[in-house]
Protein backbone atom coordinates (compact mmCIF):
# COMPACT_ATOMS: atom_id res chain seq x y z
CA UNK A 1 0.00 0.00 0.00
CA UNK A 2 1.53 3.51 -1.02
CA UNK A 3 1.79 5.78 1.76
CA UNK A 4 -1.05 8.61 1.68
CA UNK A 5 -0.08 12.54 1.14
CA UNK A 6 -1.80 14.34 3.49
CA UNK A 7 -1.18 18.19 4.78
CA UNK A 8 -0.51 18.74 8.49
CA UNK A 9 -1.31 20.15 10.97
CA UNK A 10 -4.93 18.03 9.99
CA UNK A 11 -5.95 15.87 7.71
CA UNK A 12 -7.94 16.35 4.88
CA UNK A 13 -10.63 13.75 4.12
CA UNK A 14 -9.14 11.39 1.66
CA UNK A 15 -11.25 8.47 -0.51
CA UNK A 16 -10.02 5.06 -1.47
CA UNK A 17 -10.12 4.43 -5.22
CA UNK A 18 -12.30 2.25 -6.51
CA UNK A 19 -12.98 0.51 -10.05
CA UNK A 20 -13.53 2.88 -12.81
CA UNK A 21 -16.39 1.11 -13.77
CA UNK A 22 -17.89 1.65 -10.21
CA UNK A 23 -16.39 5.31 -10.31
CA UNK A 24 -18.09 6.64 -12.95
CA UNK A 25 -21.49 4.83 -12.06
CA UNK A 26 -21.87 5.81 -9.01
CA UNK A 27 -20.82 9.75 -10.87
CA UNK A 28 -24.05 9.54 -12.05
CA UNK A 29 -25.18 9.11 -9.27
CA UNK A 30 -26.51 12.61 -7.86
CA UNK A 31 -25.77 13.35 -3.88
CA UNK A 32 -24.00 10.14 -3.29
CA UNK A 33 -22.09 10.04 0.14
CA UNK A 34 -17.67 8.52 -0.56
CA UNK A 35 -18.06 5.03 -0.61
CA UNK A 36 -14.90 5.39 1.74
CA UNK A 37 -13.24 8.23 3.51
CA UNK A 38 -10.76 8.80 6.21
CA UNK A 39 -10.56 12.31 8.21
CA UNK A 40 -10.07 13.71 11.68
CA UNK A 41 -12.95 13.35 13.71
CA UNK A 42 -14.65 16.28 15.17
CA UNK A 43 -17.25 16.81 18.44
CA UNK A 44 -19.94 16.74 15.84
CA UNK A 45 -19.13 12.76 15.36
CA UNK A 46 -18.60 12.05 19.60
CA UNK A 47 -22.14 10.10 19.27
CA UNK A 48 -21.36 8.28 16.67
CA UNK A 49 -18.17 7.17 18.30
CA UNK A 50 -19.09 6.53 21.53
CA UNK A 51 -22.26 3.84 20.18
CA UNK A 52 -19.43 1.75 18.62
CA UNK A 53 -17.39 2.36 22.27
CA UNK A 54 -19.84 1.42 24.26
CA UNK A 55 -21.03 -1.61 22.47
CA UNK A 56 -17.16 -2.88 22.20
CA UNK A 57 -16.14 -1.87 25.82
CA UNK A 58 -19.28 -1.94 28.31
CA UNK A 59 -20.59 -5.68 27.02
CA UNK A 60 -17.39 -6.96 27.57
CA UNK A 61 -15.57 -5.35 30.16
CA UNK A 62 -18.33 -3.21 31.66
CA UNK A 63 -15.75 -0.35 31.12
CA UNK A 64 -15.46 2.26 28.20
CA UNK A 65 -12.08 3.99 27.74
CA UNK A 66 -13.68 7.29 27.15
CA UNK A 67 -16.34 8.60 28.65
CA UNK A 68 -18.86 10.53 25.89
CA UNK A 69 -17.56 13.65 27.77
CA UNK A 70 -14.14 12.84 27.29
CA UNK A 71 -14.32 11.78 24.07
CA UNK A 72 -16.05 15.32 23.52
CA UNK A 73 -13.09 16.85 25.25
CA UNK A 74 -10.24 14.87 23.43
CA UNK A 75 -11.90 15.66 19.97
CA UNK A 76 -12.43 19.43 21.20
CA UNK A 77 -8.61 19.92 22.05
CA UNK A 78 -6.89 17.63 19.53
CA UNK A 79 -9.21 16.90 16.70
CA UNK A 80 -5.29 16.22 14.26
CA UNK A 81 -4.90 13.38 16.69
CA UNK A 82 -8.09 11.61 15.69
CA UNK A 83 -9.00 9.71 12.44
CA UNK A 84 -12.49 8.03 11.44
CA UNK A 85 -12.78 5.86 8.69
CA UNK A 86 -16.29 6.27 7.32
CA UNK A 87 -18.20 4.09 4.80
CA UNK A 88 -21.34 5.81 2.81
CA UNK A 89 -21.46 8.54 5.46
CA UNK A 90 -21.18 5.88 8.62
CA UNK A 91 -18.48 5.66 10.78
CA UNK A 92 -17.09 2.46 10.76
CA UNK A 93 -13.75 2.91 12.96
CA UNK A 94 -12.03 4.98 14.81
CA UNK A 95 -8.80 6.25 16.90
CA UNK A 96 -8.61 8.64 19.23
CA UNK A 97 -5.23 10.25 20.62
CA UNK A 98 -4.11 12.75 22.75
CA UNK A 99 -0.53 14.70 23.28
CA UNK A 100 1.79 13.07 26.34
CA UNK A 101 4.81 14.05 27.57
CA UNK A 102 6.15 11.34 29.96
CA UNK A 103 8.28 8.38 29.07
CA UNK A 104 5.78 5.82 30.01
CA UNK A 105 1.62 6.56 30.41
CA UNK A 106 0.38 7.05 33.73
CA UNK A 107 -3.37 7.03 35.08
CA UNK A 108 -3.81 10.44 34.51
CA UNK A 109 -3.21 10.07 31.12
CA UNK A 110 -6.05 8.59 30.33
CA UNK A 111 -7.68 12.27 30.69
CA UNK A 112 -5.01 14.66 29.77
CA UNK A 113 -3.41 16.10 26.51
CA UNK A 114 -0.25 17.60 26.61
CA UNK A 115 0.05 20.14 23.49
CA UNK A 116 2.76 20.67 21.14
CA UNK A 117 4.72 16.58 23.11
CA UNK A 118 6.59 14.08 21.32
CA UNK A 119 4.62 11.55 21.83
CA UNK A 120 0.88 10.70 21.03
CA UNK A 121 -1.47 8.44 23.78
CA UNK A 122 -3.70 6.43 21.35
CA UNK A 123 -5.89 5.93 23.84
CA UNK A 124 -8.61 3.74 21.82
CA UNK A 125 -8.92 1.75 18.47
CA UNK A 126 -12.65 0.35 17.67
CA UNK A 127 -14.11 -1.10 14.94
CA UNK A 128 -17.96 -1.04 14.57
CA UNK A 129 -18.86 -4.94 15.71
CA UNK A 130 -20.56 -5.69 11.88
CA UNK A 131 -16.87 -4.59 10.56
CA UNK A 132 -14.57 -6.79 12.80
CA UNK A 133 -12.21 -9.46 11.20
CA UNK A 134 -11.72 -7.85 7.67
CA UNK A 135 -8.90 -6.24 8.16
CA UNK A 136 -10.16 -2.59 9.17
CA UNK A 137 -8.51 -2.16 12.36
CA UNK A 138 -5.20 -2.97 10.57
CA UNK A 139 -5.83 -0.64 7.79
CA UNK A 140 -6.97 1.83 9.83
CA UNK A 141 -4.05 1.69 12.22
CA UNK A 142 -1.46 1.64 9.45
CA UNK A 143 -3.12 5.05 7.99
CA UNK A 144 -3.28 6.48 11.36
CA UNK A 145 0.52 5.66 11.76
CA UNK A 146 1.71 7.12 8.40
CA UNK A 147 -0.41 10.33 8.97
CA UNK A 148 1.00 10.81 12.45
CA UNK A 149 4.68 10.66 10.86
CA UNK A 150 3.88 13.87 8.59
CA UNK A 151 2.70 15.29 11.62
CA UNK A 152 6.13 17.77 12.69
CA UNK A 153 7.28 17.10 16.13
CA UNK A 154 6.06 13.55 16.87
CA UNK A 155 8.23 10.75 17.94
CA UNK A 156 6.55 7.91 19.28
CA UNK A 157 2.99 6.42 19.76
CA UNK A 158 2.06 4.74 23.01
CA UNK A 159 -0.73 2.64 24.29
CA UNK A 160 -1.64 0.11 26.32
CA UNK A 161 -3.70 -2.99 25.62
CA UNK A 162 -4.79 -6.21 27.10
CA UNK A 163 -2.51 -8.93 27.02
CA UNK A 164 -4.67 -10.97 24.25
CA UNK A 165 -4.09 -7.83 22.00
CA UNK A 166 -0.29 -7.64 22.15
CA UNK A 167 -0.02 -9.79 18.82
CA UNK A 168 -2.19 -7.64 17.12
CA UNK A 169 0.17 -4.23 17.96
CA UNK A 170 3.21 -6.18 17.46
CA UNK A 171 1.93 -7.02 13.85
CA UNK A 172 1.35 -3.35 13.00
CA UNK A 173 4.83 -2.75 14.70
CA UNK A 174 4.57 -1.86 18.19
CA UNK A 175 7.08 -3.03 20.80
CA UNK A 176 6.07 -4.36 24.20
CA UNK A 177 7.09 -2.06 26.77
CA UNK A 178 6.15 -4.43 30.04
CA UNK A 179 3.03 -4.33 32.41
CA UNK A 180 1.61 -0.46 32.38
CA UNK A 181 0.98 1.67 35.93
CA UNK A 182 -2.27 2.13 34.16
CA UNK A 183 -5.30 -0.01 35.64
CA UNK A 184 -9.30 0.27 35.15
CA UNK A 185 -11.03 -1.35 37.64
CA UNK A 186 -9.48 -5.16 37.72
CA UNK A 187 -8.39 -4.71 34.56
CA UNK A 188 -4.56 -4.57 33.94
CA UNK A 189 -2.47 -3.55 30.93
CA UNK A 190 0.50 -3.77 29.02
CA UNK A 191 1.98 -0.68 27.44
CA UNK A 192 3.18 -0.55 23.75
CA UNK A 193 5.44 1.72 21.75
CA UNK A 194 5.41 2.84 18.62
CA UNK A 195 8.54 4.50 16.83
CA UNK A 196 7.49 7.12 14.05
CA UNK A 197 10.25 7.94 12.89
CA UNK A 198 12.03 11.35 13.46
CA UNK A 199 15.04 11.77 11.10
CA UNK A 200 14.10 14.71 9.16
CA UNK A 201 15.03 13.16 5.78
CA UNK A 202 12.77 10.07 5.94
CA UNK A 203 10.02 13.02 6.52
CA UNK A 204 11.48 14.87 3.62
CA UNK A 205 11.36 11.87 1.71
CA UNK A 206 8.10 10.25 3.02
CA UNK A 207 5.36 12.51 0.93
CA UNK A 208 4.39 14.43 3.95
C1 LIG B 1 -5.57 1.03 22.59
C2 LIG B 1 -6.86 0.23 22.45
O1 LIG B 1 -7.86 0.75 22.02
S1 LIG B 1 -6.87 -1.44 22.89
C3 LIG B 1 -8.55 -1.96 22.55
C4 LIG B 1 -8.78 -2.30 21.13
N1 LIG B 1 -10.20 -2.27 20.81
C5 LIG B 1 -11.09 -3.21 21.20
O2 LIG B 1 -10.78 -4.20 21.88
C6 LIG B 1 -12.54 -2.94 20.81
C7 LIG B 1 -13.22 -4.18 20.20
N2 LIG B 1 -12.44 -4.74 19.12
C8 LIG B 1 -12.26 -4.08 17.94
O3 LIG B 1 -12.74 -2.99 17.73
C9 LIG B 1 -11.44 -4.78 16.88
O4 LIG B 1 -11.66 -6.17 16.97
C10 LIG B 1 -9.92 -4.51 16.96
C11 LIG B 1 -9.67 -3.02 16.90
C12 LIG B 1 -9.30 -5.07 18.25
C13 LIG B 1 -9.24 -5.20 15.78
O5 LIG B 1 -9.81 -4.73 14.60
P1 LIG B 1 -10.30 -5.75 13.47
O6 LIG B 1 -10.69 -4.97 12.29
O7 LIG B 1 -11.32 -6.66 14.04
O8 LIG B 1 -8.96 -6.60 13.26
P2 LIG B 1 -8.28 -6.98 11.87
O9 LIG B 1 -9.28 -7.69 11.03
O10 LIG B 1 -7.55 -5.82 11.32
O11 LIG B 1 -7.18 -7.99 12.39
C14 LIG B 1 -7.56 -9.23 12.90
C15 LIG B 1 -6.53 -9.61 13.94
O12 LIG B 1 -6.78 -8.87 15.13
C16 LIG B 1 -6.51 -9.66 16.26
N3 LIG B 1 -7.70 -9.61 17.10
C17 LIG B 1 -8.81 -8.88 16.87
N4 LIG B 1 -9.67 -9.05 17.88
C18 LIG B 1 -9.09 -9.89 18.74
C19 LIG B 1 -9.49 -10.43 19.99
N5 LIG B 1 -10.67 -10.14 20.54
N6 LIG B 1 -8.65 -11.26 20.60
C20 LIG B 1 -7.45 -11.57 20.06
N7 LIG B 1 -7.02 -11.08 18.89
C21 LIG B 1 -7.84 -10.25 18.25
C22 LIG B 1 -6.13 -11.00 15.77
O13 LIG B 1 -4.70 -11.01 15.77
C23 LIG B 1 -6.62 -11.07 14.36
O14 LIG B 1 -5.76 -11.82 13.59
P3 LIG B 1 -6.29 -13.21 12.98
O15 LIG B 1 -7.34 -12.82 11.98
O16 LIG B 1 -5.06 -13.76 12.37
O17 LIG B 1 -6.85 -13.98 14.12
Amino acid sequence: MAPQVVSSPFLKPFFLKMPLSVASSRRQRRHTLPASEFRNLTPQDAISVFEIEREAFISVSGECPLTLDEVLSFLGQCPELSMGWFEEGQLVAFIIGSGWDKEKLKQEALTTHVPDSPTVHIHVLSVHRHCRQQGKGSILLWRYLQYLRCLPGLRRALLVCEEFLVPFYQKAGFKEKGPSAITVAALTFTEMEYQLGGLAYARRNSGC
